[in-house]
Formats: C-alpha cells, structure tokens, sequence
C-alpha cells in the first residue's frame, strides 16, 4: 500500500510561520471567489432543488437551522417535500429523506462522508498528514475487529471487567455518567490495540479523552462558512497547529509510550526471522504497514480512537438513560442476562453467547434508532453534478444531509409508536443491533458503512451484560431523564446515574 505522509507532524516556529502564511492567502482568494463568482456556479445546474424561502441574506436558514432543527427540517419537508434546499452558514446545503438516500450509499464514488466531515472535523490536516494517509483504517478494522472478532472477544471482557471494578467499585453515582463511561471504553479498546497498553493509567487516560479534550478546544461556530467551507477548514488547520494545544500533549504521550512496545516487537521480529509469532492485535498490522516510523503508527492510534471511543461511549451513556427511564423492560432483560451467567463455563463468553442476549440487543438497537439527529449524515457531490432519479440536480462540492430522524421515527417501518423507546421492539424483526439497513442508518449504509460496528456492539453488549447483573442501576432523581438535544447528533444528558451493588448475582 502505498502511503502519502510527510514527514512534519509537529509544529515548529518555521511551520507556524508558513501555516500563517498560507492561511491569509487562502483567506484572500476565498474572499474573491465567494464574493465574486459561488453564486453563480451554484445556480448553473439546470434542476435545482428548491431552495426554501428565508428572510434575511447571509444569514438565511442558519439560526432556524441549528436552534430548532427537528421542528424547522420537519416543516420545510411538509412544505417543499423529499428533497429541498437551506442555505446555512453561507453554504446551500441539500436534504433528502428515505426515497432518495438510498442514492447516496448507491453511488459511493460520487458521494463522500468523509470529504463532507473533513470540513468540519479534518484531522489528517491537524496531523499535517495529507487526505489520504488515513484511508488504510478502515482495512485494518474491517479485516481485525469484525473479521477476527473472536480473538478480541476475551481481552474486552477482561479489561470491561477490570475497568467496571476500578470505577464504580462497590457502586458510584456517575455524574455526569460520559466521563467514566469514555474511560471504562478506552481500556478495551487499548486492548485491542495491544494488551501491552492496557495497564497504564497515562496512556489509558490519553485513549479517554483525547477527542473531547480536543473537540472542545475547537468548539467555535464555523463563522468562516459565509465565506467559504475550505477557509473554515484552513482556520482550524492553522489554529490547531499554531496554539498550544491539548492534542499535543496526547499525542506525546500516546508516542512516548508506545515507542518500547513497538521496538521491542521489531527487535523480536528481526531476531527470531519466520519463527516470530505475531501478536494478533490492531498494533500488530500498524507495524507491517509502517514498519519503525513511530509517527505514522501514533497517528493510526489517534485515529482509531478519534472513530471508537467518543461514539461507543456516548452510545453507552445513551442505552443506560433510557434503561434508567423504563423501569418496565428491567426484569425480563435482568432475567436473560442470569439465564446467560448460570450458563458461563469458562472465564469468559463466546461471541455466540454474547449473541444469544436477543432482548439486550434489541434495547440497543432501539437507542440507536432514536437517538439520532433531524439532519444528519452529510455526503459531499464529487461528480461535476448528480441527478437524483426524481431529477433533482445537485452540483460539485454541495453537501447532502439525510433526515435520519425521520426516517428512524416512521411507524409504517419501525411499528407502532415509533417515536417511542420500546426496549423489545427489535425482538420480532430479529434484526441485530449491527445490521446496516437503508431504514436504520446510525453506522450509515453500503460500502462505507462503519467497519467497527460488530466491535462496538460487541463491546457495548458485554458492558451491558456485566453493568445489569452487578448493579441496580437508578435515576438519581424522579425526573425523565432526557437527551441534549444538540442539533446532529443527539447527545445523552449530564444527569447523573446511580449504580448500586446487588448482594447476590455475582
Ligand atoms: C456506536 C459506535 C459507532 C457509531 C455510531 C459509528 C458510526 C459510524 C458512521 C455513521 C460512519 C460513516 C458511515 C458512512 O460513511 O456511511 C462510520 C465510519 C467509520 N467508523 Fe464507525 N461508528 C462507531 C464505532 C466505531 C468503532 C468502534 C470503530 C473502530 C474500531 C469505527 C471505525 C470507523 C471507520 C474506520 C469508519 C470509516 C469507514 C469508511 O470511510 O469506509 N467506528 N462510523
């Protein structure tokens, strides 16, 4: 495989200079472009969806858009139908519903995720790294987590185990829950990384908490957006590698510590030639794929867990909110997940076992369904233009949202009530919490649907199994508790939840 790296990762004087540079010249063509000609080569397609009519220029749908987004996306849809058009933070963004998403997964090499969240979120610029250098993650999880699951199905469950004793113990209130909820993910998935990893508090607290760490770092609205997407982009590139901050301190970490693991194993590989036995683990295919280049492979680490922990952990806070909020589905799963521990044999489950947790499953897979955003999922064009098949037209570099929400509360699809939490709800269809559908799209759809989805349900379910049986676990008021309903996602609240031993299950 061929990777495009340079070799800067850090920033120095000289490179702050020039990012400064490069910056304002960016700004200056940017300028003279959006002033002058964007509008025009917006309009040129000949079929545009329509554009729904807003009062007040540059600003537009932006504050309807971001503020009351549920209410304001299902409004326009009633008004202008499946597929319509917003103009936000001086960007014409496009939203499609269920009839015509399904286009979007079809036809991968005209639509791209990554180069849409790239805009918003681009780490491989934060590293210095060029787009391309990151696209041999999702091999590497595809051909490891999900295809050779079952190896890592023991070392998550110990360090789950491990994790669930050291932070809540004899039982805890977590308040809020997201904090100890990201480190009890970050030791499992450290473990997959190398079990080597595992015990060392620095690293483990690096795995936790490097993406909130730096999200909030960079929490300010995209402003730049009114001018151009790609000089919001450059902004946080430049700002990130110019201010001192927190992502450099875990990066310095993250390569400090993994630097003896990675010479040692190269050492033994050298030594012992073809009689080596390579660990089977995450480091292991960083190390084939890099060799000695520390950089490279710390950068790989960072990204894993810029794509597990954060969404595994907020997935979690989530499932037990609303476990907290319906006391009624509490005996029946508390019973399967007995029935599972009677039935234990070995120190720990098998991935077959795990599956067996039918109504745990279905509880996870409800949350999924309803905690997600009105608009959400963005897909950048790539060809000059699509045609969408009711023969809308949508040109180079526009953004398509999809209203997930509404495709995810549609009861002639999901049953009755859908917009209710029915922990049971999946039991009859027997669709599993990690199958991709065109209708159930919290890890998107077709070729890029996310890699990590058997391991992150994996993990999530064994956390569950061990969380239920060990604790009693409560609101710590009367209160429904309900989600921060930010606009895409939605996140779960800051409430605190109580874990209270049980005396008597294990
Ligand atoms: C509950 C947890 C998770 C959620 C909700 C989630 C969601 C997603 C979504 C929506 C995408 C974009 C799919 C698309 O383009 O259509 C994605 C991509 C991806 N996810 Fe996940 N993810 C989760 C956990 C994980 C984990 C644990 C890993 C790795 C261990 C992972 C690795 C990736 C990678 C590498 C991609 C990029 C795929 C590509 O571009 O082809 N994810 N994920």
């Amino acid at each position: 495989m061929t990777i495009l790296c340079s070799n800067k990762p850090f920033p120095n004087d000289k490179y702050r200079a020039s990012e400064l540079r490069s910056f304002a010249e960016i700004t200056i063509r940017e300028c003279h472009l959006s002033f002058g000609m964007s509008e025009m080569s917006i309009w040129a397609q000949p079929n545009e969806p329509h554009l729904v009519y807003y009062k007040y220029p540059i600003i537009g749908h932006t504050i309807d858009y971001h503020k009351e987004s549920t209410k304001f996306i299902k409004e326009c849809h009633e008004k202008y139908g499946e597929i319509f058009s917003l103009y936000v933070f001086g960007q014409i963004i496009t939203i499609v519903g269920g009839e015509l998403s399904p286009e979007i997964f079809k036809n991968h090499k005209e639509f791209s995720f990554n180069a849409a969240i790239d805009e918003f979120f681009p780490l491989h610029g934060f590293m210095g790294r060029p787009r391309e250098f990151l696209s041999g993650l999702t091999t590497i999880v595809q051909r490891n987590l999900s295809g050779d699951l079952k190896f890592y199905t023991n070392r998550v469950q110990g360090q789950l185990l491990k994790s669930i004793d050291e932070i809540i113990g004899d039982g805890k209130v977590l308040q809020p829950p997201l904090k100890s909820l990201q480190l009890l993910v970050a030791k499992p998935v450290a473990a997959a990384v190398a079990e080597e990893f595992t015990d060392d508090k620095e690293l483990i607290n690096s795995f936790a908490y490097s993406v909130n760490d730096i999200s909030s770092f960079l929490s300010f609205p995209p402003i730049l957006h009114f001018i151009s997407p790609k000089l919001h982009q450059k902004f946080l590139i430049t700002f990130f590698r110019i201010a001192n901050n927190p992502f450099v301190d875990h990066r310095e970490t993250i390569k400090r510590k993994i630097t003896p693991v990675v010479k040692k194993r190269l050492s033994e590989m050298k030594k012992l030639d073809g009689a080596y036995t390579p660990p089977v683990d995450i480091l292991q295919n960083f190390i084939d794929m890099f060799g000695d280049d520390i950089d490279s492979i710390t950068d790989y680490i960072i990204s894993l867990i810029f794509a597990a922990v954060h969404t595994t952990s907020t997935s979690l806070n989530s499932i037990l909110q609303e476990f907290v909020n319906n006391p009624q589905f509490h005996e029946e799963l508390l019973e399967e997940q007995k029935q599972l521990f009677k039935s234990k044999e070995n120190d720990y489950y098998t991935i077959e076992q795990i599956s067996k947790l039918e109504r745990l499953d279905s509880m996870v897979r409800e949350t999924f369904r309803l905690y997600v955003g009105a608009s959400t999922l963005p897909h950048k064009v790539l060809s000059p233009y699509y045609t969408f098949s009711s023969g809308h037209q949508v040109p180079k570099g526009r953004n398509v949202y999809i209203r997930v929400k509404e495709i995810h509360n549609d009861d002639k699809i999901h049953g009755q009530n859908s917009k209710e939490f029915n922990a049971f709800r999946h039991l009859e269809s027997k669709s599993p919490a990690s199958r991709v559908e065109k209708n159930f799209l919290t890890f998107g759809f077709g070729k890029h649907a996310c890699p990590g989805r058997f391991f992150a349900v994996n993990e999530i379910k064994i956390a569950l199994h061990y969380l239920l049986l060990k604790y009693d676990i409560r609101k710590v008021g009367d209160e429904k508790i309900n989600p921060l309903m930010k606009r895409n996602p939605t996140f779960p609240s800051v409430e605190g939840l109580l874990f209270e031993k049980r005396k008597s299950i294990i």
